[in-house]
């Protein structure tokens, strides 16, 4: 569209993608067709970012593992990549934290590429830590914009009592933004309607209303797989090899951190914290 910048964006995927599936990479595909639709958003780069271990969430296999599948799944994309610095701490880190990290790496990247009045700028916002209801600081910054990409489980556990930090989500999705792919049994609109701190940043959430509807969860992938059942087709050929050569998920994997929670999972298990 004549006159109107585009602003470029990163999306950023985290979860424990344990193991990735096809929906995993669909969600990125889609999101990029939703905001390139918009003529206002260019889509420039994708990360995923696999949990690390002190996740602790019961059948979480080792990070390793989930980076390589998640390696071999995106060998074939030209802008879907892996990034291993979340799963390489040495405890769980919170989902903003993860999002500032690259976001610090995407301005060290413009920085030497010397492009020190936009950097200069940006820094400026982040001091000031103030939030936009439109991100645009970042549209004046110059450099891409980072943002979150979920599916519709994760906007709705927003909601959730004592599991996410109200100064997270307001940081999230107030200074960064959210990209929010619609999965059944979860209701986006209803979700940002019923939150405040969502409501005042919705004009900051893209929800991208996914029509072919598609219910492959990493849960029932690991239930198949220990049914001795067929994953072909859920997941890229490669990963289904990997599993099978490194056996993977078995009831044993299953029973992984059974026992030991850690305290933002506590609402799935009413277990307590080791
Ligand atoms: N079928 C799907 N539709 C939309 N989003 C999805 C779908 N499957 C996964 N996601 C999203 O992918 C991201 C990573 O998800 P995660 O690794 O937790 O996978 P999952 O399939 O939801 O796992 P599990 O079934 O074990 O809870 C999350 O934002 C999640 O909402
Ligand atoms: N407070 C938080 O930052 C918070 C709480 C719960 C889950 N998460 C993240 O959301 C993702 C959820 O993954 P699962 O759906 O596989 O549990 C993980 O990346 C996890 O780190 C973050």
């Amino acid at each position: 569209m004549e006159g109107q910048s585009v602003t470029k964006v990163v999306l950023l995927s985290c979860g424990s993608f344990n193991p990735i599936t096809n929906m995993h990479l669909r969600m990125f595909e889609l999101a990029r067709d939703h905001l390139e639709d918009t003529g206002q958003y260019k889509v420039v780069k994708g990360i995923i970012s696999p949990v690390g271990d002190g996740y602790k969430k019961k059948g979480l296999i080792d990070a390793y593992h989930r980076q390589e599948m998640a390696k071999l799944a995106t060998e074939n994309s030209d802008w879907i990549t892996v990034d291993t610095w979340e799963s390489l701490q040495p405890v769980w880190v919170e989902t903003v934290k993860v999002v500032r990290h690259h976001y610090n790496e995407m301005l060290a990247a413009e920085q030497k590429n010397d492009d020190v009045d936009t950097v200069k700028y940006a820094k400026k916002r982040r001091i000031e830590g103030n939030y936009f209801e439109d991100s645009s600081h970042d549209k004046r910054r110059g450099g891409p914009q980072l943002m979150l990409l979920c599916g519709a489980d994760i906007l709705e556990s927003f909601g959730i009592p004592n599991l996410w930090k109200q100064d997270d989500i307001a940081e999230i999705v107030g200074r960064y933004g959210l990209v929010c792919i619609t999965r059944s049994g979860n209701d986006p609109h209803k979700c940002i309607h019923q939150s405040e701190i969502l409501w005042k940043y919705r004009k900051n959430i893209q929800v991208v209303q996914e029509w072919v509807t598609n219910e492959i969860s990493a849960t029932h992938v690991r239930l198949a797989l220990r049914r001795g059942r067929s994953v072909r087709y859920l997941l890229p050929d490669a990963v289904v090899h990997y599993i099978q050569e490194h056996d993977l998920y078995s009831a044993e994997s299953e029973q992984k951190n059974a026992d030991v929670v850690l305290a933002p999972l506590q609402k799935y298990t009413g277990a307590s914290s080791s």
